[in-house]
């Protein structure tokens, strides 16, 4: 790793046409001339735009309802987006709708967008970070419009040296009154400290396996329970306010597979305790959108949606196809990592967290507004590639960054 105290920063730019706007051009385009866009041999045009009238056949020549898109080729397919299709034949909406038994919400139209790199990201990095470089991170992140950046971890050092200089970390960064700085604290003796160095929140972890349980803070989930319940106590006394989260939600890297009922339970228990929002831990990255949808179903019907989060890992390659599927369910907070950074030091062959320049370029692109710049997200992202000397892990960064 490269030691550099203040490594210098390359100015990356995203695109010029933002996504959004890319988006709606197409729409526009598409919805201007619904007729050229399906001119293709496979496809018989029977019924003008908008639907036809009842008994008539319908676009793509089939009956009105009658089978969502299974008669359309697969090459039209790829050129339609599902909300573009209902916007122009919203006849097809119930029909698209029917058959999934969750209920699908519109998306919404703000996201909470949580940066977890500068603790989550870097807690796993063998070579000690320097406090400064910490330190220029966060500041660089704070710059970018996020709300929420969680800094460190105020843990035994023993378990994870990376975060030793928690303190040094919280009392050195420049914070921005519309920014919060949560650091996570697994006990009485966390929450002390964060306080004594400034915190005004803090996130506590709970796990919804076992063995992760005790490998991770070296106690069942019961004995967690009890030490969160005093923490939080504690906490919301001084105004503090408190975040949980649940690992190993989509899966444990010992026990394999989780059941939602046991994943449901302990985030009902966290939200019960006083925790204002509980995030949905896929630990090691093995959810895909299928389970994240089980998951919240079952959840969901316990803790509202505006109470939970989901923190995805990257490890399948499923994240944000999971974070696409849990926002259609009603969830708008997302925890992301600049570059991609992360994984926990207690979850064999777990990579970094979705990158929140991917994140970003996503949600922009569905026209979510997160009032987050993602040119400065992509420059701090940059900026702590060259320090770890390191590839980012975001794919938005690497197609906008390239030579
Ligand atoms: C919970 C403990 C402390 C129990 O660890 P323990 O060994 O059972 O605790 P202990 O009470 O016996 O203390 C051991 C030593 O740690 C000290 N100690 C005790 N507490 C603290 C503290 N708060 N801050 C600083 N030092 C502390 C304590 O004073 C003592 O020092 P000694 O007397 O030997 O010199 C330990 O297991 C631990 O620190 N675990 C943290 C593990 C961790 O940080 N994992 C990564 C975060 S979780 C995660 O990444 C998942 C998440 C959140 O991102 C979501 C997802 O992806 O799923």
């Amino acid at each position: 790793m490269a030691t550099a105290e203040s490594p210098s920063t390359t100015i990356c730019r995203a695109p010029a046409v933002s996504p959004a706007h890319t988006a709606s051009a197409q729409h526009s385009h598409d919805s201007l001339e619904p007729k050229r866009r399906v001119n293709t041999p496979h496809v018989r045009l029977c019924g003008p735009h908008p639907p036809t009238p009842q008994g008539a056949k319908g676009v793509w020549g089939i009956e009105p309802g009658a089978a969502g898109m299974g008669n359309v080729p697969t090459a039209v397919k790829h050129c339609l987006s599902y909300e573009q299709l209902i916007q122009d034949y919203p006849w097809l909406t119930h029909r698209l709708r029917e058959g999934q038994s969750a209920a699908v919400h519109r998306y919404p139209e703000f996201v909470k967008v949580i940066e977890v790199g500068p603790r989550d990201g870097l807690q796993n990095e063998k070579e000690i970070v320097p406090t400064s470089v910490k330190v220029q991170l966060i500041d660089m992140l704070s710059e970018t419009g996020l709300s929420a950046i969680e800094v460190t971890s105020f843990v035994s050092s023993k378990w994870v040296p990376q975060m030793a200089d928690s303190d040094a970390v919280l009392r050195g960064i420049n914070r921005l009154p519309q920014v919060k700085y949560p650091v996570l604290t697994p006990n009485l003796r966390g929450l002390e400290a964060a306080v004594a160095a400034g915190a005004t929140e803090v996130a506590v972890f709970a796990s919804a396996s076992e063995t992760f349980s005790q490998k991770n803070i070296n106690c069942s989930i019961a004995e967690s329970m009890e030490r969160f319940q005093e923490l939080i106590g504690l906490a919301r006394e001084t105004q503090i306010n408190v975040r949980g989260y649940v690992s190993c939600a989509l899966g444990c890297p010992y026990e394999g597979n989780m059941a939602p009922a046991k994943v449901t339970e302990v985030v009902k228990k966290l939200y019960g305790l006083g925790c204002y929002e509980v995030s949905l831990g896929d630990t090691i990255g093995v959810g895909t959108p299928g389970a994240m949808a089980t998951l919240l179903e079952s959840v969901l019907k316990e803790v509202p949606s505006h109470a939970l989060g989901v923190h995805c890992h990257d490890t399948y390659g499923q994240a944000l196809a999971n974070i696409l599927l849990a926002l259609q369910m009603g969830i708008s907070v997302v925890d992301s990592s600049v570059a991609g950074l992360g994984g926990c030091p207690y979850a064999r062959g777990a990579t970094g967290n979705v990158a929140t320049e991917d994140v970003l370029y996503m949600l922009h692109g569905l026209g979510i507004k997160t009032g987050v710049d993602l040119s400065k997200v992509i420059d701090a992202g940059d900026f702590i590639c060259k320090a770890l000397n390191r590839k980012t892990g975001s794919k938005v960064a690497q197609a906008c960054c390239q030579p």
